[in-house]
């Protein structure tokens, strides 16, 4: 089996072996062999001396914060005694400390080296016009520790990006100053967007330092020419629209607005109270794979999904009716409407039928809810909602919402949710950055003046619970909002009352030459970019008397007498 130990026999190895190989001398760094002082020269004596005294010194305060730290542990370690688990903690603190000495001590393990080393540096900075030898230098470099040099290595680094940054800074800024104005050559040829955008911004940053960065020969009106043009181009819009949203936004907030509204707002269902609750819908929708969330504390019924593995308007509870896919904003009118239990609500322009319906469900299907819209098409829209979501107080009717005072009247409440040129919605519906224009304005002015008289004329100021009017838009523009708040005010006997909506933006009360009633500032707007939902006007309106005014109260229109 295995080899046999031969005992006897001595084996002697042929050569020297190989842990016998010979090894050469030592070397050691320079600093660490120690001179013998009488080779010293008288100079580098003094500095031997030198270096002493202050290693001593450095070392003395050094152990100070030491003892200092140690203190601080024992004292940490002591107050937290009365605790449980105090025992363990403290004697975390104590080893932090503990390891925090090392940390310090590393080097002071090495002070005297180190401090050598340092003030071997200081003193060559004193000597260095009569003493510097490459020597020296060496001696120098071979006295640091690792770290140090490691530490000097950084530090140069640091320095040489510090003054690269300041250089791209000082270069950013030499280019600001030099944006030069495009010329007519220029401007008719073709740039890329990425140009456009890098103009965008020069233009902008001329126009928030105008007097300095400006091209003393071009006006003020010539770069924001520019400006708008640019702006039409990178983000798709008419000069019309884009000169509206540059007299309503500042500048910078021009660019959060025209940002945001590229991006779809996330989407948000409404759950249908006369069915469900929230809570219940939210476990629902989760089981089957949809990830959500309240929207936020402003409602209790709003539910926003980021993601879902099943077609939101497909699933067994959207079919059961236990809730209605509905843009965040559209909760807004309806909230501040603030329906009651049995009244007598009117929705003037309401197909499909989003907001209708949320006024059915906190009536709780009492009383009685006209939903009317003047186009036959979109009301069928309405009648399949209301089916789907089980609301029986209702009256469906098609009438031009301007003739409704003449058929009927006497509403506690009226919602105008009334048609606009959806600039709020450029996210949902892109085309309107390029198809609106001056004539649609006008038209949808006209349109929303003559209904929103309408709806006053519809309600009853002598409502024991009621007497309110909301109008609502989902456009940003001053003329469709508050500009038509505004005639109204002058028209009826109706005053702005707070929309009871604890977020949005006040009302506009001045806009260009325009000069509002101070009340505007009662109503609320809300914007894609601050609220993250479309944009959006709401305005709530309390009526005091069945007064028709013209400049004075002429006519008694009493809304009681149907
Ligand atoms: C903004 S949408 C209403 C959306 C609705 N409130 C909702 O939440 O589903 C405006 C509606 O006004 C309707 N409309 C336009 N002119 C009208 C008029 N003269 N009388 C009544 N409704 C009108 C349109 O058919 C359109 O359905």
């Amino acid at each position: 089996m295995g080899r046999k130990a031969k005992y006897d026999e001595v084996v002697v190895p042929a050569g020297p072996g190989r842990k016998s190989k010979k090894q050469s001398d030592p070397t050691f760094p320079k600093g660490l062999i120690v001179k013998d002082a009488s080779s010293l020269s008288h100079r580098q004596k003094q500095r031997a001396k030198k270096r002493q005294l202050k290693s001593k010194a450095q070392k003395a305060k050094s152990n100070e914060p030491k003892k200092k730290k140690m203190k601080e542990s024992v004292i940490q370690a002591a107050k937290k005694d009365d605790n449980e688990t105090e025992s363990e903690e403290s004697e975390e603190v104590a080893s932090g400390d503990e390891h925090e000495v090392p940390e310090v001590q590393m080097p002071l393990a090495n002070a005297e080296d180190s401090d050598a080393s340092n003030s071997d540096a200081e003193s060559e900075d004193s000597d260095a016009k009569d003493d510097e030898t490459e020597d020296e230098d060496e001696e120098e470099e071979s006295n640091l520790l690792p770290i140090e040099k490691a530490n000097k290595k950084l530090k140069k680094k640091q320095e040489k990006e510090r003054k690269l940054a300041a250089e791209e800074m000082q270069e950013s800024i030499t280019h600001q100053d030099i944006f030069t104005f495009p010329t007519a050559e220029e401007l008719a040829n073709p740039v890329s967007l990425q140009d456009v955008q890098q103009r965008i911004r020069d233009v902008i940053i001329v126009l928030s330092d105008f007097k300095r960065l400006r091209d003393k020969d071009r006006a003020r009106k010539e770069y924001i020419d520019l400006l708008r043009t640019d702006l039409c181009i990178y983000f798709s819009y008419n000069d019309f629209l884009m000169e509206k949203l540059m007299q309503i936004f500042p500048m910078n907030e021009l660019l959060e607005y025209l940002e945001a509204s590229e991006v779809q707002r996330p989407m948000t269902i409404r759950t249908n109270s006369l069915k469900t609750r929230r809570r219940d819908l939210a476990q629902a929708l989760i089981n089957r794979g949809v990830n959500l969330d309240p929207i936020g504390k402003w409602t209790k019924v709003g539910l926003v999904v980021y993601s879902s593995q099943v077609p939101m308007g497909a699933t067994p509870e959207y079919l059961a009716g236990h809730y209605i896919l509905q843009g965040a904003s559209s909760f807004l009118p309806v909230i501040a409407l603030d329906p009651k239990e049995n009244e007598r609500v009117l929705d003037m322009c309401s197909a499909p039928g989003g907001k209708s319906s949320h006024i059915a469900a906190l009536m709780k299907n009492t009383g009685v809810l006209f939903s009317n819209d003047v186009n036959r098409d979109r009301i069928k829209a309405v009648i399949g909602n209301f089916h789907r979501l089980g609301i029986v107080n209702s009256v469906i009717c098609s009438y031009d919402g301007r003739k409704i005072p003449s058929i009927i009247k006497g509403f506690d409440r009226v919602l105008l949710d009334a048609p606009c040129t959806g600039t709020g919605v450029v996210a949902k519906d892109p085309g309107v950055k390029i198809n609106k224009d001056e004539l649609d304005v006008q038209r949808c002015c006209t349109l929303q003046r003559e209904l929103l008289l309408a709806a006053i004329d519809s309600v009853n100021a002598r409502s024991d619970t009621g007497g309110i009017i909301v109008y609502s838009t989902c456009s940003i523009l001053p003329e469709e909002n508050e500009w038509i708040v505004d005639y109204a005010l002058k028209k009826r006997d109706v005053k702005l009352v707070p929309t009871g909506l604890d977020f949005g933006e006040e009302g506009f009360t001045n806009y260009r030459h325009h000069r509002f009633h101070p009340t505007l500032k009662l109503t609320r707007r809300f914007y894609p970019h601050t609220h993250n939902m479309d944009g959006f006007f709401v305005a709530k309106l309390k009526k005091f008397s069945n007064m028709v005014v013209k400049q004075e109260i002429v006519e008694d229109d009493d809304a009681t007498s149907e």
